[in-house]
C-alpha cells in the first residue's frame, strides 16, 4: 500500500506551487533543477534561489521575438539574469504591460549549452496553471534531497513529459435538470478531469438523438462576454443564440469548456486586452505575453461528446479549426452551422482580425 501522490497528482500540486511562487523541484536524466514561476516571484524568494545558483530565466520564442533574444532552444529561449536586478526585473521580461513606456535594456544574453528539458517543463506547467510562460530555473545537484530538505514538491520531468501530453480523462460527477430561457428542457452536467485540472460543462437541451447527427456547440468561457455582457467579442451572443437555436430546434448540446480566453486563463486575456488598447490585435497581443495565439485543446470537446454518446455532429462555428480537430479526434462533422451574431462597433475590428489570421470564415 502507498499513500503517495501519483506523478499526475503531484503536477497538480506542482501548478498550486507556482502560483503562489514556491519552488518546485525538477529531476531529469539530464540534470535536476529548481523553478519559480516568474510572475510569482518575489525579492525573497529570488535570493534563495541566487544562493543554490545561477539563476537562468526561461520565456517563450514568441517573448523572446519581442524582446529582440535569441532563442535557441526553437520554442523557448534562456536568459542569463544579471547579478544585480531584482524581481521587477524578472517581472519585466515576464510581462509586456511596460514594454513600450520602458522598453528593456538589452542586449539580454541567451544559453545556447547544457540542456532546457527543465525550462521547458517549467514553461508548460506555468501556462497550465494559467500564468504567464515564463520561469526562473535554478540548476542544482539533486532536487530530491532539495526537495526532502525543503518540503517541496517533486516532478520526474522525464516521465512528466508523456503525461503532459495526454488529456486527462473526464467525468461526468453529477447532472440536473435546469429550466432556461431558451428551453425549459435544460439539463447541466458536470464533468472534472482527473487530474485536478479545470472542470468543464454541458448543457443538454431536450434528448439528442444519438443515431442522428445533433446540434451541438463548443463554446469557450469569456468571463467578460459571457456574465458581464462585453462588446469586445461576440461570444455572449453566440452563447445565447446557440442555446436559442437548440431550443427552436427541441435538442443539442453546448458544451461550455473552461479555458477562458482561447485557454490562457482570464488574468492573461486581460493582459492582452491591454496590450490591445496599446494598439495591439488580439493575435499579437498573445505573441506578445509569449503564448501562441490559441492555446486551448479542443480534445477535451471531442472526448465530452464520446462520453455523451455522440459522434456525428452539426457544429455551430464559424472556426475551421474546430471542425478539423473533431474529426481527427473521431467525431464526424456532417455540417457546418453558421453562428453570425454580436458583431458592433467595438468587435468588429478584432473580428476582422480572426477572419484575416486565424481562417475564420465570415
Ligand atoms: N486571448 C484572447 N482571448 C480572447 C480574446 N477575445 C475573446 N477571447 C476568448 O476567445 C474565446 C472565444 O472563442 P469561441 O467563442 O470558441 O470562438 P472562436 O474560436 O472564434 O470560434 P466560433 O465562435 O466557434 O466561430 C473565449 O475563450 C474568449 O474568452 C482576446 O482578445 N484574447
Ligand atoms: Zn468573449
Amino acid at each position: 500500500m502507498s499513500l503517495a501522490p501519483s506523478l499526475t497528482e503531484r503536477l497538480a500540486r506542482a501548478r498550486a506551487d507556482l502560483r503562489m511562487g514556491v519552488g518546485v523541484a525538477m529531476h531529469s536524466a539530464n540534470g535536476d533543477a529548481v523553478v519559480f514561476a516568474a510572475e510569482a516571484l518575489s525579492d525573497a524568494r529570488l535570493a534563495d534561489a541566487r544562493a543554490l545558483g545561477a539563476p537562468v530565466l526561461a520565456i517563450t520564442s514568441w517573448r523572446a521575438q519581442t524582446l529582440k533574444a535569441r532563442a535557441y532552444d526553437g520554442d523557448l529561449a534562456r536568459l542569463s539574469v544579471p547579478a544585480d536586478v531584482d524581481a521587477s526585473w524578472i517581472e519585466a521580461v515576464a510581462d509586456p504591460a511596460d514594454d513600450l513606456r520602458v522598453p528593456m535594456k538589452g542586449p539580454l544574453g541567451s544559453l545556447r549549452t547544457g540542456s532546457p528539458a527543465a525550462h521547458r517543463a517549467a514553461i508548460g506547467l506555468s501556462k497550465s496553471a494559467r500564468l504567464l510562460p515564463a520561469a526562473l530555473v535554478v540548476d542544482v545537484p539533486d532536487a530530491r534531497a532539495l526537495a526532502a530538505a525543503h518540503g517541496l514538491t517533486l516532478i520526474d520531468i522525464d516521465a512528466a513529459q508523456s503525461l503532459l501530453g495526454d488529456l486527462s480523462p473526464l467525468h461526468d460527477v453529477v447532472h440536473a435538470r435546469v429550466p432556461l430561457e431558451a428551453s425549459q428542457k435544460g439539463r447541466v452536467h458536470v464533468f472534472r478531469p482527473e487530474d485536478g485540472g479545470e472542470e468543464h460543462y454541458a448543457i443538454e437541451i431536450g434528448r439528442p438523438d444519438r443515431d442522428h447527427p445533433a446540434l451541438v456547440r463548443l463554446h469557450s468561457a469569456c468571463f467578460t462576454g459571457d456574465v458581464l455582457g462585453s462588446l469586445k467579442c461576440d461570444c455572449g451572443p453566440q452563447l445565447h443564440a446557440a442555446l436559442h437555436q437548440m431550443g427552436q430546434e427541441g435538442a443539442g448540446i453546448l458544451l461550455y469548456l473552461n479555458q477562458e480566453g482561447r485557454g490562457i486563463g482570464l488574468a492573461n486575456k486581460m493582459r492582452a486586452y491591454s496590450l490591445q488598447d496599446q494598439g495591439f490585435d488580439t493575435v499579437e497581443a498573445n505573441h506578445r505575453l509569449g503564448f501562441e495565439d490559441d492555446e486551448r485543446d479542443f480534445r477535451i470537446g471531442a472526448a465530452l461528446l464520446r462520453d455523451m454518446g455522440l459522434s456525428r455532429v452539426r457544429l455551430l462555428t464559424n472556426n475551421p479549426r474546430k471542425i478539423s480537430m473533431m474529426q481527427d479526434h473521431g467525431i464526424e462533422v456532417v455540417e457546418r452551422v453558421p453562428l453570425k451574431v454580436g458583431e458592433n462597433d467595438f468587435n468588429s475590428r478584432y473580428l476582422a482580425t480572426k477572419a484575416r489570421k486565424s481562417g475564420h470564415l465570415l
